[in-house]
């Protein structure tokens, strides 16, 4: 006899765990479903183990390079990135105890086991069955290894934060935002970095000036960047080496290789033909605006919804809008994809939201786009000898001048894009960003003095 839910949920990570508390408040008896550790990827594997290994970098920036010319005599005799990794753990089990108290205070029963689709309306987990009138699936992806000789000689980003030993000699393969914080945060900590992407930069998709300002602090600081580094095999040397073979050619010689070139959906293993939900070629689902795949009373949010946006936030919102239409009385609630902000954790952090100035100049044409810059080193940096490029840009359109994006790569970009992303979701101008008085002296109140 299966046990009876108003509510599935099949992933105890950042879209499912809000899913549930919220339809649990809402009334809803609800049962949540995880195959391994609850907070899923974000928590265990993404952005909280590499936001402490990030901070880590940063620490280690401070004593090397601003240190000195603060006027403190430092030696860094000896890093232990093993202690490093002990901390972020620490805090990582805290997390999953405020999970755990937060699911139990609403309500949710917790099965820990992998769930599979029996039909679309029960789903089994260790031999048992469960069923609901609604199931969500948010079981979120795993990274993709290259189906090249050899491969399986790198690690992933979950190889990484299973790391208890800092790498010597590390090849990180991959443009996207993943690659470019793994390198950056082994550069900083003081491995031999190398960042290999398959085409002239990472992060193409970001407005030029990022990039641009990205490849140039590469070049002077690190990780050094090989372009045009498509990887073709991978060989393991008698001394436990690994050689990289490019198709351009060059090899390189390394200790560790990460692979960092994607990820691809978690619907591969759920019987999801049982419940009849289609799944794209790569395996996504495709939803409707309110969640809805096509399978009445199945719903997907997070990283496995096709044409979504892979980050935390998005599922959380995703996943709590859901539960607001399904049992909170909000038959319109829904989660807006538009103006999404994003920060990537880089040295220094970069933060950009809405058009880049190429998507606006296309969208508006070039007469109805105005672009405003600003250019310096961040005072933080500019004390020192070791200075520091921060570039922000405005993108704006038409005569009110709407700002259509903001972007920015410099000291403090991480904790600066919030607040600015509020002002821009609510359609500020320029004029509205001249009206405010500046925070003097911050990077960020260039953002409102741009002429
Ligand atoms: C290295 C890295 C860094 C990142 N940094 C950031 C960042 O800084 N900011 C940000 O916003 N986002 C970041 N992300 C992205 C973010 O982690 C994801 O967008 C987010 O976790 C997606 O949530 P989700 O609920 O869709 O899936 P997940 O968080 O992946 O959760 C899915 C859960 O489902 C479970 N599961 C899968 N199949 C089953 C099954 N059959 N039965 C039971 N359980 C199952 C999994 O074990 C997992 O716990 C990062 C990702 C990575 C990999």
């Amino acid at each position: 006899m299966a046990q009876q839910f108003d509510y599935i949920v099949l992933g105890a990570g950042s879209g499912g765990i809000a899913s549930a508390n919220r339809a649990a408040m809402r009334g809803a008896k609800v049962l949540l479903i995880e195959a391994q550790h609850l907070g899923g990827t974000c928590v265990n594997v993404g952005c909280v183990p590499k936001k402490v290994m990030w901070f880590g970098a940063q620490v280690a920036e401070a004593i090397k390079l601003y240190g000195p010319d603060y006027g403190f005599d430092t030696t860094l005799n000896q890093f232990s990135w093993s202690k490093l990794v002990e901390s972020r753990e620490a805090y990582i089990e805290r997390i999953h105890g405020g999970y755990n108290r937060g699911l139990d205070a609403n309500g949710v029963t917790l099965v820990k086991g992998f769930g599979k689709f029996v039909d679309a309306k029960t789903v089994e987990v260790n031999g048992e069955h469960y069923t609901a009138p609604n199931i969500l699936i948010a079981t979120g992806g795993r990274p993709t290894i290259p189906a090249i000789p050899g491969a399986e000689h790198g690690i992933d980003s979950n190889g990484f934060f299973a790391l208890t030993e800092q790498p010597k000699r590390v090849a990180v393969v991959g443009a996207g935002y993943i690659a470019v914080e793994l390198a950056g945060v082994l550069h900083s900590l003081g491995s031999e970095t190398h960042l290999l992407v398959r085409k002239h930069a990472p992060l193409r998709n970001f407005d030029p000036m990022i990039v641009d300002t990205l490849v140039k602090l590469m070049a002077a600081e690190g990780p050094t960047l090989h372009t045009h580094s498509i990887p073709k095999a991978v060989e393991k040397e008698a001394d436990g080496s690994l050689t990289l073979h490019l198709e351009n050619g060059n090899s390189l010689n390394v200790d560790c290789l990460i692979w960092a070139i994607g990820r691809e959906p978690a619907t591969d293993k759920i019987n999801i033909e049982a419940s009849g939900v289609k799944v794209n070629e790569r395996g996504f689902i495709p939803v409707d605006e309110y969640q809805n795949t096509n399978v009445p009373g199945i719903y997907t949010v997070g990283d496995i919804m096709e044409g979504g946006i892979e980050l935390t936030p998005v599922a959380v919102k995703a996943g709590r809008a859901l539960s607001e239409r399904l049992f909170g009385g909000q038959p319109e609630a829904k989660m807006d994809y538009s103006l999404v902000p994003t920060v990537v954790f880089s040295h220094p952090a970069i933060g950009t939201i809405g058009l880049t100035e190429p998507q606006a100049r296309e969208q508006y044409g070039d007469d109805n786009v105005k672009v405003y810059t600003s250019s310096f080193a961040a005072m933080y940096t500019a004390v020192t000898a070791h200075r520091q490029a921060t570039e922000m840009k405005l993108v704006c359109v038409g005569p009110e001048e709407k700002i259509v994006g903001l972007h920015g790569i410099g000291f403090g970009m991480d904790e600066i894009l919030q607040g600015f992303a509020v002002a821009i979701k609510m359609g500020a101008t320029k004029a509205d960003f001249d009206a405010t008085v500046a925070l003097h002296p911050t990077s960020a109140e260039e953002f409102v003095t741009m002429r």
